[in-house]
């Protein structure tokens, strides 16, 4: 199982020790929603995948169709691989604010 690498993409005892990085709202996330600033959350926490969303396998249009919303379901729909995750992890800019978390951990 892909658990100690990708420990803070998923929502489990590790959540309580990240509430030190930047918290956002899905208000703030929704105006990066274009190729200039694309950001995605996923299990709560928030991406910013800019740089990326041209080299994604599965094509840009996957990711810009859900350019600054929540994706947890399409990426994890998709049943994305033990590297996607650790790919992901590197784009990791911050978490939703506890209010607006799936996980209220
Ligand atoms: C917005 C939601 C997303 C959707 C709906 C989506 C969908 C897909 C699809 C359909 C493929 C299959 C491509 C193929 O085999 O022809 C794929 C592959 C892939 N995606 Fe995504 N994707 C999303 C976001 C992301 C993000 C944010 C990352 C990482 C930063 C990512 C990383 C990858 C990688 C590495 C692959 C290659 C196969 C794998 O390793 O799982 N994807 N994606």
């Amino acid at each position: 199982m892909a658990t100690e690498e990708t420990g803070s993409f998923a929502s489990g005892p590790n959540n309580n020790k990240v509430d030190d990085i930047r918290q956002f709202s899905m208000k703030e996330v929704a105006l990066h929603s274009d190729h200039h600033s694309c950001w995605l959350v996923i299990k709560d926490f928030v991406y910013d995948v800019t740089s990326f969303v041209s080299e994604h396998p599965g094509g840009w249009e996957m990711i810009m169709e859900r350019a600054g919303t929540d994706a947890t379901n399409p990426f994890e729909g998709k049943g994305h691989s033990d590297d996607a995750l650790k790919l992901l992890a590197g784009f990791k800019i911050g978490q939703l604010i506890r209010s607006e978390r799936l996980e209220k951990g």
